[in-house]
C-alpha cells in the first residue's frame, strides 16, 4: 500500500503574491510569430506594433446627406429667407469626381462622399427644400460644418494598436481603417492539460460507485482557449505513477503542461509522487482559499508545469490566478493581470483569515445598482463544479478580511 509523504515534505506556506511571481519568473514569451489576415485575426495577441498606413479619414468628407457648400454664400440663409444654389454636382458616397464649386453653387452630396475644392461646409438635407436642380438653403453653417477632417481620427504614421494586445473586435477594424490587410500575431502556446485520478470516467459514462465524471480535462481545455493557447492534448491518467511518467516522457510537442490533481498529501496523490521524484518542481501551500496546495516548476527538458489541486472550483480559481497570467506571458501580453472592478456585496460570508478567498459570485441587479452574489449554494466548497457554472467571475476577499458583510464593497475579477 503506498504511504503518505511526510506532511511536511518540500511544502511551504507562500502568499498568493510570491506564488504568483514564482510563477511569472518560470515563463518566457514563447516568441513564435505568425502572420495572419484579419478575419483570422480576433482573438489573437498582436505581436508588433502597428502604425497607421493612411490618413483615418483619408480625405474631407461630409459627414451627413446634404449639400456642400460654400459658406460665405449661406451666411444669411434663414427658412424665411432662403438662399438658391444651383446643383452642379451629385455625389455619392465613392465620387471619385473633383469639380470645383464656385459661388452661387452647390453639389449634392452623400454621407462620405469627398468634399468638393471650394466647399467649405455641408448644410443637411433637413436644412433644405431637397432640390435637385436647384436648392434652396434654409440655413447658415458653421465653419466645416458636417465635414469630417483628413487625419482627424488618426495620421498616417501615428500609432495605432501597441503590442501585447489582445486583437478584438474594434482593434481588429482599427487595424482595417489604417490599410492593414494581415497582422503579425504571437503564436498561441500549446498546452497539454492532464486530469489524473483513478475515480474519473468519461462525462456521460455510468458512474460506478465512488466514480466521478472527469470536468477537469474539460473545463482546463475550455480555460486554456479562452486565454489564447491552444491544446496539444488533454486526457485523463489514473493514479498510476508508471502511467503518468510514460506520459510525460513520450507527450506530444508542448509549451506548458497542466496537472489537475493528485498534488495534495494523500498516499495515492501521483503528481506530487512523480513530480516530485523528478525534481524541478515545487510544491506549495499557498495562503488562498481555495487552490491551497500548488505545484510548479519545470518538466526535465525545461517545459513549464503546473499542478493544480483536483477540486474542480479549485482548478478554477488556480487557473485564473496563476495559469492565465502565465499563458498572457508567454503571448507576450503587455498586461497578464485581468483588471478587476469594485462591486457591492448583495449577501455576506465568511473569509478565512490570513488567505485570499476567490468566492465564485454572480452578477445581479437591486434596488437598479449593480451587486455581486455567491453563485454557489455552499459559497466557497472547492467541489461545487455545477454551482460554479452560475458564476460570473470571483469576488477577490483580501488576506485580513474575515467577514463580507453586505453592502460591503469587494474586488471582482469578471471572467465570463
Ligand atoms: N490531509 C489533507 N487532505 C487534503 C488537504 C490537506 O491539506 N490535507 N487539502 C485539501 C484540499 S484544499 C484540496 S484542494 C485537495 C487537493 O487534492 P489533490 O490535488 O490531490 O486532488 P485530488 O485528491 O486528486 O482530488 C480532489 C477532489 O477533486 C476531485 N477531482 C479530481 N479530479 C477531478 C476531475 N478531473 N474532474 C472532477 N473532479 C475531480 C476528486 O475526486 C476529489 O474529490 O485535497 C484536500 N485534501
Ligand atoms: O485548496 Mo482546496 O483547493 O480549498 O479545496
Amino acid at each position: 500500500m503506498p504511504t503518505f509523504p511526510p506532511a511536511s515534505a518540500g511544502v511551504a506556506a507562500v502568499s498568493v503574491d510570491a506564488h504568483f511571481e514564482r510563477v511569472l519568473a518560470g515563463v518566457a514569451p514563447i516568441g513564435r510569430v505568425d502572420a495572419v489576415r484579419l478575419a483570422d485575426a480576433a482573438g489573437r495577441t498582436l505581436a508588433t506594433a502597428v502604425d497607421a498606413r493612411v490618413d483615418v479619414p483619408a480625405f474631407d468628407n461630409s459627414a451627413m446627406d446634404g449639400y456642400a457648400v460654400r459658406r460665405a454664400d449661406v451666411a444669411s440663409a434663414s427658412p424665411d429667407a432662403p438662399v438658391v444654389l444651383d446643383v452642379v454636382a451629385d455625389l455619392p458616397a465613392g465620387s471619385a469626381e473633383d469639380r470645383l464649386i464656385e459661388p452661387g453653387r452647390a453639389a449634392r452630396i452623400m454621407t462620405g462622399a469627398p468634399i468638393p475644392p471650394g466647399a467649405d461646409a455641408v448644410v443637411a438635407v433637413e436644412r433644405t427644400d431637397g432640390g435637385s436642380d436647384r436648392v434652396a438653403i434654409l440655413a447658415a453653417a458653421r465653419p466645416a460644418h458636417h465635414v469630417r477632417r483628413r487625419g482627424e481620427d488618426v495620421r498616417a504614421g501615428e500609432r495605432v494598436l501597441e503590442p501585447g494586445v489582445l486583437l478584438d473586435a474594434a482593434r481588429v477594424a482599427a487595424a482595417a481603417a489604417a490599410g492593414l490587410a494581415e497582422l503579425a500575431v504571437a503564436a498561441p502556446p500549446r498546452v497539454a492539460v492532464v486530469a489524473t485520478g483513478s475515480e474519473l470516467v468519461e462525462p456521460g459514462a455510468p458512474l460506478g460507485r465512488g466514480r466521478i465524471h472527469d470536468s477537469n480535462s474539460l473545463l482546463l481545455a475550455a480555460l486554456v482557449a479562452d486565454a489564447g493557447g491552444v491544446v496539444s492534448e488533454a486526457l485523463r491518467v489514473p493514479d498510476d505513477p508508471g502511467l503518468l511518467l510514460e506520459w510525460i516522457e513520450a507527450r506530444e510537442p508542448c509549451d506548458l503542461v497542466v496537472f489537475a490533481g493528485g498534488v495534495s498529501v494523500g498516499a495515492h496523490d501521483v503528481v506530487r509522487h512523480v513530480l516530485g521524484g523528478l525534481g524541478g518542481v515545487g510544491f506549495s501551500r499557498v495562503a488562498m482559499q481555495p487552490g491551497a496546495p500548488q505545484a510548479f516548476g519545470a518538466l526535465p527538458g525545461g517545459t513549464p508545469v503546473f499542478g493544480l489541486p483536483g477540486n474542480p472550483v479549485s482548478v478554477a480559481v488556480s487557473f485564473e490566478a496563476f495559469v492565465r497570467p502565465a499563458l498572457r506571458r508567454m503571448l507576450g501580453h503587455a498586461d497578464v493581470r485581468r483588471a478587476t472592478w469594485r462591486a457591492t456585496v448583495d449577501d455576506g460570508w465568511r473569509s478565512p483569515p490570513g488567505r485570499r478567498q476567490y468566492m465564485p459570485v454572480a452578477l445581479a441587479v437591486r434596488d437598479g445598482r449593480p451587486v455581486v452574489r455567491r453563485a454557489t449554494r455552499g459559497g466557497a466548497g472547492s467541489h461545487l463544479v455545477a454551482g460554479l457554472a452560475s458564476a460570473d467571475g470571483f469576488a477577490i476577499v483580501p488576506e485580513e478580511v474575515e467577514d463580507v458583510a453586505a453592502g460591503d464593497a469587494v474586488e471582482v475579477a469578471i471572467t465570463r
